[in-house]
């Protein structure tokens, strides 16, 4: 692999992602990162998991990534297998993250230019159904997040903010709306708006989930509302204790300063990406 197949790749991946500011780019960022998440978050939940380029097509909450996963194999065979499908993946959380921050707005990272390379495909995917349930309290984001993938409490609610970008369906999870009001940039909104909208509690079909009460559509899922407050016995955020674990302080400041929050990111995303992995290559290491 050299410098200038890691630009070929990126370029294909752009081109499947559309212009930015693009419906197509909309629909296709959130799933590219959500299929990372998923691909990376089987680690130390199954035997051998990791960002291994395999996620279980048979679990319902994969059903969103697989039009991705058909996307990245065709570039996977274009590049003649030169980079593997779990380094394609990385690499495309990478693009649509850096694509879509703000022009203008302070970076604090730079997930392209740190990109490293080198990860083995697994040819059997892990089958078990391992992903957290967005019902789920503040214990199911340290269990399936933290401890899982061994991330420090600033990074995991740095890493939580990839719900800025993309949103639910209710042909996928049962839930339908984006999780902040700028759902194809990659900023810091998904942490404003705990601070600024009123979260309303709603029973849907698909269980407990939190809308916001502007009409404009946007939601979150337990699982996120639990960073801010201590969701079991509120009807609404207003009011509502501050969750006790603490990490209402890191949303605070990731409101505040979009720069930590990508520090936090950055690093949450690298040791994800390399969790199980020997012998990554930095990119600016290779051949050019
Ligand atoms: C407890 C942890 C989490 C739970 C329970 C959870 C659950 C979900 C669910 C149910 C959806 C909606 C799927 C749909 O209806 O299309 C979703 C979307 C998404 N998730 Fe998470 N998630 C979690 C953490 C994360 C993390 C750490 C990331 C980091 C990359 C992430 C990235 C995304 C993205 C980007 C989307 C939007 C997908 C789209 O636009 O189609 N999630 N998540």
């Amino acid at each position: 692999l050299t410098q200038r197949d890691v630009e070929t790749a990126k370029g294909l991946i752009r081109k499947v992602a559309g212009p930015v500011d693009s419906n197509q780019f909309l629909q296709f960022a959130g799933r590219m990162l959500q299929l990372w998440f998923h691909d990376c978050d089987t680690f130390g939940a199954t035997f051998n998991g990791g960002p291994n380029g395999c996620v279980n097509s048979q679990s319902g909450a994969n059903a969103g990534v697989l039009g991705i996963i058909s996307s990245l194999n065709q570039i996977h065979s274009q590049m003649r297998g030169v980079i593997s499908k779990a380094d394609l993946i990385v690499l495309g959380a990478s693009c649509v993250i850096m694509d879509s921050i703000p022009k203008g707005s302070p970076v604090g990272m730079d997930l392209l230019g740190n990109f490293m390379t080198g990860r083995p495909d697994k040819t059997v995917c892990d089958l078990q159904n391992v992903l957290p349930n967005p019902t789920g309290g503040v214990s199911t984001v340290q269990q399936a997040v933290s401890v899982r993938l061994g991330l420090t409490k600033a990074e995991t609610v740095a890493l939580m903010g990839a719900h800025t970008l993309g949103g639910a369906h209710t042909s996928i999870s049962g839930f339908t709306g984006p999780f902040d009001d700028t759902p194809a940039v990659f900023d810091n909104t998904y942490y404003t708006s705990f601070l600024t909208k009123q979260w309303i509690r709603q029973q849907g079909q698909a269980g407990v989930f939190w809308s916001a009460n502007d009409n404009s559509g946007t939601i979150r899922f337990n699982v996120d509302m639990a960073l801010a407050i201590d969701t079991t016995n509120c009807r609404t955020n207003n009011g509502c204790p501050v969750q006790p674990q603490g990490t209402m302080d890191w949303i605070k400041l990731f409101a505040s300063d979009a720069a930590q929050w990508h520090q936090n990111f950055a690093s949450a995303f690298q040791k994800i990406s390399s969790n199980g992995i020997r012998g990554l290559v930095p990119v600016k290491q290779l051949r050019a």
